[in-house]
């Protein structure tokens, strides 16, 4: 029944809608059936259940029951074997009325959403390939767009939901987002496809739309999935380490080693496995932080007094602060790359006091791990750029001779740039490249040397041009320069093999440069003189500085102790690095070759689906 209030309101809403059609109604029968079905007490109901149905809209309920019809003859079954009391008459009766029971109904086809369009069940065929990872969505067409954008990688040549419009049809259906991958719309492939394309494609659609996804969460799995990769820079062995927990769990490694990380949860001993070990079992390794606290303990292998530094005599050599020289001999027929390596002494005084003084030990980190990433080499990909390094006097140079005479016409050496006037028996652009002052200032600025200094008022310098025009030939290039400047050339354009020359102990380098004499003065070449025991001394503490500051960029450790033996090791390892068809390159070069090469691949198009 209608409260009195309520009867009043909907009477009065009825008599204006009767007075509005008195003017249109022509004939008397039409307004009696207009006012008999209008004043019908079923549709003064209905007014009262929409009010009430518009009160609770705004609670967004949720059902409590989606079989409220079924539960009612159930209950009403129930009640019938209870005995026929009043109420229970009543209710029995209630429930059997057309009326409650069309309501419950209509009630449960509410709460199951059965008014939803519904659509035929995904073919099995379309779940055939990578059916953990992909996802079918089913979409109804409307007239409105479905609220997305979407864009094309160049690179990879995949369709990606670039973004999704907030309360657009997409959203609503809560089954596409951001960054998952279209592979199919309609079992067409989208691969290689223009944006374009797929825009008329969607257009041509009829009724429902069943696109074929890679959500953005399974490729964001799959990539928290990719295994771990830590190159080890130092060795280890767990039967000389007195803190490990367990010494049959752990495994030992050498430097250079790629292993499998596993886990990392303990901050001071991870799991690893070495790579290609079929065991599944992995053993303890000293994480990251635990290593480098171990090396910040040790006690530097000797403690020196900066020493009084005498000025020199020539200012302009201080121009390139390390190193001041430069040499260039040629040596049968093949030209010895210049290097600006070879310190006068008072420049290796000043470096060794400002290295002292400081206090570089304190502030460097110890190398431990790179994370490395496993890179498939072309046979048609040029060589990697093998740079030598080591300190002054080690045998850099003498080794790189050495490679250079085994095989000419496989390692070949850079060309030079200098300021300096073309002496009569050089030639250009094969002793030297001979340029303007104004030319090597615009280059130095372009950043178009690796390595460059100043000496006798001229420059000399390495170009990265020089490097490109060695690797163009099909030759190793071989580069002589302080580690200072390996992050020049530290890049996926280059992929630089770094070997360090390290000096022996100090007792195999008497021996061995028991009657080695060479070079101490630049100016005048002829000034040879052999190896005080100051040289050596300074030559072990600067490897030292130089394998700790710089151990992360290190490839290989070549100790030139027997020049043959070195020469012989550094040889064979060179041609085994050319052989490996995978190597292990740091997370860092993961991009495509040349820095043009890898804007492009970040463009892509953006589309409105
Ligand atoms: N293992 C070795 N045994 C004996 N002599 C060596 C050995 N290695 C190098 N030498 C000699 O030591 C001298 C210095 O070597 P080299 O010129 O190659 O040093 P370097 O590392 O290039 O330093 P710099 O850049 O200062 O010239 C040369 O006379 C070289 O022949």
């Amino acid at each position: 029944m209608l409260s009195r209030t309520e009867n009043r309101g909907v009477c009065r809403l009825l008599s204006s809608v009767m007075s509005g059609t008195e003017s249109h109604s022509d004939r008397e029968e039409d307004y009696r059936f207009l006012h008999s079905m209008l004043m019908e007490k079923k549709l003064h109901l209905l007014f009262k259940i929409h009010e009430r149905l518009k009160r609770f809209e705004k609670r967004s309920p949720i059902p409590v029951q989606q079989q409220a019809a079924s539960l009612a003859s159930e209950l009403a079954e129930e009640l019938i074997n209870q005995g026929w009391t009043d109420e229970i008459k009543e209710l029995v009766g209630l429930f059997s009325q057309p009326d409650l029971k069309s309501l419950l109904s209509v009630h449960d086809a509410v709460a199951q959403r059965n008014f939803e369009p519904t659509l035929p069940p995904v073919p099995d065929t379309v779940l055939e390939d990578d059916e953990d990872s992909v996802k079918i969505v089913s979409l109804v067409k409307t007239k409105d767009p479905l609220g997305a954008t979407i864009k094309m990688d160049k690179s990879t040549g995949m369709i990606v939901v670039a973004r999704i419009m907030r309360g657009g049809a997409a959203d609503k259906s809560g089954l596409i987002h951001e960054g998952d991958e279209l592979k199919e719309v309609n079992g067409v492939s989208l691969e290689h496809r223009k944006p374009k394309e797929i825009h008329s494609l969607l257009a041509r659609s009829q009724g429902e739309i069943r696109f074929k996804i890679i959500p953005a969460s399974t490729k964001e799995e799959m990539s928290s999935n990719k295994k771990l990769f830590m190159q080890a820079l130092f060795d280890y062995d767990p039967y000389e380490d007195p803190t490990v927990p367990c010494k049959e769990a752990a495994i030992a490694f050498r430097r250079g080693a790629v292993l499998q990380i596993v886990s990392m949860e303990d901050d001071t001993w991870w799991q690893a496995r070495h790579l290609g070990d079929s065991k599944d079992q992995a053993g303890l390794i000293p994480s990251q932080k635990l290593h480098e606290r171990r090396v910040a303990l040790q006690r530097p292998k000797a403690l020196f007094k900066p020493r009084p530094v005498k000025p020199p005599d020539d200012a302009e050599v201080m121009e390139d602060v390390d190193y001041g020289a430069i040499t260039g001999i040629h040596i049968a027929g093949l030209r010895r790359s210049f290097r600006l390596g070879r310190k006068s002494s008072w420049a290796r005084e000043a470096a060794r006091s400002r290295r002292w003084s400081t206090g570089i030990h304190s502030s460097v980190r110890p190398p431990t791990y790179k994370q490395v990433i496993p890179y498939h080499r072309d046979p048609k990909d040029p060589h990697r750029l093998v740079v030598l390094v080591g300190p002054s006097g080690v045998g850099v140079n003498e080794l790189k001779r050495r490679l250079l005479l085994s095989d000419p016409d496989h390692y070949g050496v850079t060309v030079p740039h200098t300021t300096r006037e073309k002496k009569r028996q050089e030639n250009e652009g094969v002793d030297y490249n001979f340029v303007s002052i104004p030319m090597f200032e615009e280059d130095i600025l372009n950043h178009r040397f690796v390595e460059y200094g100043r000496y006798s008022g001229h420059y000399y310098g390495t170009s990265v041009d020089s490097l490109h025009k060695v690797m163009a030939e099909g030759k190793v290039c071989l580069l002589c320069v302080h580690p200072t400047k390996i992050k020049h050339v530290y890049t996926s354009e280059f992929k630089p093999y770094v070997v360090f020359v390290k000096p022996p102990c100090i007792e195999e380098l008497r021996l061995t440069r028991r009657r080695v004499k060479f070079v101490c003065d630049e100016v005048d070449k002829n000034s040879v003189r052999v190896f005080s025991e100051e040289d050596f001394e300074d030559m072990i503490n600067l490897a030292d500085t130089m394998e700790k500051q710089y151990g992360h960029l290190i490839d290989k450790v070549i100790v030139n102790g027997d020049i043959v033996v070195a020469f012989r090791e550094l040889k064979a390892d060179l041609e085994k690095v050319q052989k490996e068809e995978v190597h292990w390159f740091p997370t860092e070069w993961n991009c495509s070759s040349s820095p043009t090469k890898a804007r492009r691949s970040c463009g892509h198009l953006d589309s409105w689906i």
